[in-house]
Protein backbone atom coordinates (compact mmCIF):
# COMPACT_ATOMS: atom_id res chain seq x y z
CA UNK A 1 0.00 0.00 0.00
CA UNK A 2 1.33 3.51 -1.41
CA UNK A 3 1.27 6.29 2.31
CA UNK A 4 0.47 9.41 0.92
CA UNK A 5 1.03 12.32 2.78
CA UNK A 6 -1.47 15.62 2.26
CA UNK A 7 0.72 18.63 3.78
CA UNK A 8 -2.37 20.18 5.55
CA UNK A 9 -3.29 20.87 9.25
CA UNK A 10 -6.73 21.59 7.83
CA UNK A 11 -8.76 18.61 9.33
CA UNK A 12 -11.86 18.69 7.38
CA UNK A 13 -9.62 18.83 4.47
CA UNK A 14 -7.83 15.86 5.76
CA UNK A 15 -11.17 13.88 5.86
CA UNK A 16 -12.07 14.68 2.63
CA UNK A 17 -8.98 13.06 1.38
CA UNK A 18 -9.46 10.19 3.63
CA UNK A 19 -12.84 9.39 1.88
CA UNK A 20 -11.64 9.99 -1.18
CA UNK A 21 -8.15 8.25 -1.24
CA UNK A 22 -8.26 5.54 1.16
CA UNK A 23 -10.64 3.12 -0.94
CA UNK A 24 -8.11 3.73 -3.56
CA UNK A 25 -5.44 1.54 -1.69
CA UNK A 26 -3.51 4.72 -0.24
CA UNK A 27 -2.89 5.21 3.72
CA UNK A 28 -2.98 8.96 4.52
CA UNK A 29 -0.97 10.71 6.53
CA UNK A 30 -1.26 14.80 7.37
CA UNK A 31 0.73 17.57 8.83
CA UNK A 32 -1.74 16.53 11.85
CA UNK A 33 0.57 13.43 11.80
CA UNK A 34 3.90 15.35 11.90
CA UNK A 35 3.52 18.20 14.49
CA UNK A 36 7.51 18.63 14.81
CA UNK A 37 6.84 20.25 11.13
CA UNK A 38 6.63 24.01 10.66
CA UNK A 39 4.07 25.83 9.18
CA UNK A 40 4.95 26.73 5.39
CA UNK A 41 3.89 30.81 4.75
CA UNK A 42 1.05 31.08 2.20
CA UNK A 43 2.63 33.80 0.59
CA UNK A 44 1.59 33.09 -3.47
CA UNK A 45 -1.29 35.06 -4.67
CA UNK A 46 -2.79 32.18 -6.73
CA UNK A 47 -3.68 28.35 -5.54
CA UNK A 48 -1.09 27.12 -7.73
CA UNK A 49 1.39 28.93 -6.08
CA UNK A 50 0.43 28.25 -2.20
CA UNK A 51 -0.05 24.51 -3.01
CA UNK A 52 3.43 24.60 -4.72
CA UNK A 53 4.49 26.38 -1.77
CA UNK A 54 3.05 23.80 0.54
CA UNK A 55 3.93 20.66 -1.30
CA UNK A 56 7.17 21.14 -2.46
CA UNK A 57 8.46 22.60 0.76
CA UNK A 58 6.99 19.43 2.63
CA UNK A 59 8.44 17.08 0.35
CA UNK A 60 11.87 18.34 0.54
CA UNK A 61 11.59 18.03 4.16
CA UNK A 62 10.24 15.08 4.60
CA UNK A 63 11.59 13.15 1.06
CA UNK A 64 8.56 11.75 0.22
CA UNK A 65 5.64 12.57 -1.60
CA UNK A 66 3.55 15.09 -0.76
CA UNK A 67 0.61 16.06 -1.69
CA UNK A 68 -0.84 19.86 -1.39
CA UNK A 69 -4.23 21.48 -1.83
CA UNK A 70 -5.22 25.42 -1.77
CA UNK A 71 -8.96 26.12 -2.31
CA UNK A 72 -10.79 28.76 -1.67
CA UNK A 73 -14.63 29.97 -2.53
CA UNK A 74 -14.68 32.85 -5.33
CA UNK A 75 -17.89 35.16 -5.22
CA UNK A 76 -18.69 36.89 -8.45
CA UNK A 77 -20.82 39.86 -6.51
CA UNK A 78 -17.31 40.48 -4.88
CA UNK A 79 -15.09 40.41 -7.94
CA UNK A 80 -13.98 36.67 -6.76
CA UNK A 81 -13.17 37.65 -3.47
CA UNK A 82 -12.42 36.02 -0.86
CA UNK A 83 -10.64 33.52 -3.61
CA UNK A 84 -6.51 32.91 -2.17
CA UNK A 85 -7.68 35.21 0.77
CA UNK A 86 -10.56 32.72 1.72
CA UNK A 87 -8.59 31.21 5.20
CA UNK A 88 -7.59 34.78 6.28
CA UNK A 89 -10.84 36.68 5.22
CA UNK A 90 -12.00 37.59 8.34
CA UNK A 91 -8.14 38.18 9.39
CA UNK A 92 -5.84 35.97 11.94
CA UNK A 93 -6.32 33.55 13.94
CA UNK A 94 -8.82 31.81 11.18
CA UNK A 95 -12.00 31.47 11.81
CA UNK A 96 -14.75 29.56 9.73
CA UNK A 97 -17.50 31.36 11.65
CA UNK A 98 -15.67 34.55 11.31
CA UNK A 99 -15.53 34.37 7.41
CA UNK A 100 -19.08 33.24 6.99
CA UNK A 101 -19.80 36.37 8.98
CA UNK A 102 -18.14 38.43 7.07
CA UNK A 103 -19.47 37.05 3.98
CA UNK A 104 -23.34 37.15 4.64
CA UNK A 105 -22.52 40.67 5.61
CA UNK A 106 -20.75 41.58 2.46
CA UNK A 107 -23.20 40.19 0.46
CA UNK A 108 -26.43 41.97 2.77
CA UNK A 109 -30.13 41.76 0.74
CA UNK A 110 -28.40 40.67 -2.70
CA UNK A 111 -31.11 38.13 -3.70
CA UNK A 112 -30.32 34.61 -4.94
CA UNK A 113 -29.33 34.93 -8.82
CA UNK A 114 -27.43 37.93 -7.95
CA UNK A 115 -25.23 35.53 -4.77
CA UNK A 116 -23.15 32.93 -7.44
CA UNK A 117 -20.07 31.14 -6.58
CA UNK A 118 -17.84 28.49 -7.50
CA UNK A 119 -15.31 27.04 -4.90
CA UNK A 120 -12.32 26.49 -6.52
CA UNK A 121 -9.34 23.51 -5.59
CA UNK A 122 -5.84 23.14 -7.12
CA UNK A 123 -3.74 19.86 -5.97
CA UNK A 124 -0.25 19.79 -6.25
CA UNK A 125 1.43 16.51 -6.12
CA UNK A 126 5.40 16.67 -5.35
CA UNK A 127 8.00 13.94 -5.29
CA UNK A 128 11.51 15.00 -4.11
CA UNK A 129 13.27 14.39 -7.84
CA UNK A 130 10.60 14.58 -10.07
CA UNK A 131 8.83 17.30 -11.74
CA UNK A 132 5.10 18.39 -10.20
CA UNK A 133 1.52 17.60 -10.93
CA UNK A 134 -0.91 20.40 -11.28
CA UNK A 135 -4.57 19.87 -11.51
CA UNK A 136 -8.01 21.67 -10.72
CA UNK A 137 -11.32 21.53 -10.14
CA UNK A 138 -14.28 23.61 -9.39
CA UNK A 139 -18.07 23.42 -8.53
CA UNK A 140 -20.33 26.42 -8.80
CA UNK A 141 -23.09 27.40 -6.40
CA UNK A 142 -24.77 30.34 -4.44
CA UNK A 143 -24.21 31.82 -1.15
CA UNK A 144 -27.48 30.96 1.07
CA UNK A 145 -28.96 33.71 2.98
CA UNK A 146 -27.93 32.06 6.58
CA UNK A 147 -25.57 29.06 7.42
CA UNK A 148 -27.49 25.96 7.01
CA UNK A 149 -26.35 22.28 7.58
CA UNK A 150 -23.41 20.97 10.56
CA UNK A 151 -21.28 18.57 7.88
CA UNK A 152 -18.05 19.72 6.33
CA UNK A 153 -15.97 22.86 7.44
CA UNK A 154 -15.24 26.06 6.42
CA UNK A 155 -17.95 27.65 4.17
CA UNK A 156 -19.36 24.56 3.39
CA UNK A 157 -22.59 25.83 5.55
CA UNK A 158 -23.05 29.07 2.69
CA UNK A 159 -22.69 27.01 -0.30
CA UNK A 160 -26.11 26.38 -1.93
CA UNK A 161 -25.77 24.34 -4.29
CA UNK A 162 -29.33 24.10 -6.27
CA UNK A 163 -28.59 20.69 -8.13
CA UNK A 164 -29.11 18.99 -4.91
CA UNK A 165 -31.03 21.74 -3.73
CA UNK A 166 -28.97 21.58 0.13
CA UNK A 167 -25.91 23.57 1.24
CA UNK A 168 -22.40 21.62 1.35
CA UNK A 169 -23.14 21.51 5.19
CA UNK A 170 -26.18 19.44 4.53
CA UNK A 171 -24.32 17.04 2.05
CA UNK A 172 -23.68 13.45 3.05
CA UNK A 173 -19.57 12.90 3.29
CA UNK A 174 -20.71 10.31 -0.52
CA UNK A 175 -22.44 13.54 -1.81
CA UNK A 176 -19.78 16.04 -0.88
CA UNK A 177 -16.91 13.84 -2.45
CA UNK A 178 -19.20 13.28 -5.93
CA UNK A 179 -20.24 16.57 -6.27
CA UNK A 180 -17.09 18.86 -5.14
CA UNK A 181 -14.17 20.59 -6.16
CA UNK A 182 -11.82 18.78 -4.54
CA UNK A 183 -13.27 15.42 -5.95
CA UNK A 184 -13.57 17.03 -8.91
CA UNK A 185 -9.28 17.93 -9.22
CA UNK A 186 -8.53 14.85 -7.72
CA UNK A 187 -10.39 12.83 -10.70
CA UNK A 188 -7.63 14.61 -12.90
CA UNK A 189 -4.69 13.65 -11.09
CA UNK A 190 -6.10 9.69 -10.90
CA UNK A 191 -5.19 9.69 -14.88
CA UNK A 192 -1.88 10.65 -13.93
CA UNK A 193 -1.11 9.32 -10.89
CA UNK A 194 -0.20 5.66 -11.33
CA UNK A 195 2.45 6.47 -14.26
CA UNK A 196 4.02 9.14 -11.70
CA UNK A 197 4.09 7.25 -8.50
CA UNK A 198 5.94 3.52 -10.81
O1 LIG B 1 -14.59 21.89 0.56
C1 LIG B 1 -14.63 22.98 1.15
N1 LIG B 1 -15.67 23.32 1.92
C2 LIG B 1 -15.73 24.45 2.61
N2 LIG B 1 -14.76 25.36 2.63
C3 LIG B 1 -13.68 25.08 1.86
C4 LIG B 1 -13.58 23.91 1.10
N3 LIG B 1 -12.40 23.91 0.46
C5 LIG B 1 -11.81 25.05 0.79
N4 LIG B 1 -12.58 25.75 1.65
C6 LIG B 1 -12.23 27.01 2.32
C7 LIG B 1 -11.71 26.72 3.73
C8 LIG B 1 -10.64 27.76 3.91
O2 LIG B 1 -11.26 28.98 4.33
C9 LIG B 1 -10.11 27.95 2.49
C10 LIG B 1 -8.95 27.03 2.19
O3 LIG B 1 -7.73 27.64 2.56
P1 LIG B 1 -6.38 26.80 2.42
O4 LIG B 1 -5.23 27.66 2.71
O5 LIG B 1 -6.41 26.05 1.13
O6 LIG B 1 -6.55 25.70 3.56
P2 LIG B 1 -6.33 25.80 5.14
O7 LIG B 1 -5.52 26.99 5.48
O8 LIG B 1 -7.65 25.67 5.79
O9 LIG B 1 -5.50 24.49 5.42
P3 LIG B 1 -4.06 24.07 4.78
O10 LIG B 1 -3.48 25.29 4.09
O11 LIG B 1 -3.24 23.61 5.95
O12 LIG B 1 -4.33 22.96 3.82
O13 LIG B 1 -11.19 27.65 1.62
MG1 LIG C 1 -3.84 27.44 4.36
Amino acid sequence: MSTLIIATKNAGKANDFKLLLEPKGFEIKTLLDYPEIPEVEETGYTFEENARLKAETISALLKAPVLADDSGIMIDALDGQPGVFSARFAGEPKSDAANNAKVLAMLGELEGGSRQAHFHCTLVLAHPDKESLVVEGKVTGEIAQFPKGDNGFGYDPLFFYPELNKTFGELTDQEKNTFSHRSEALKQLDNLIDDWFN
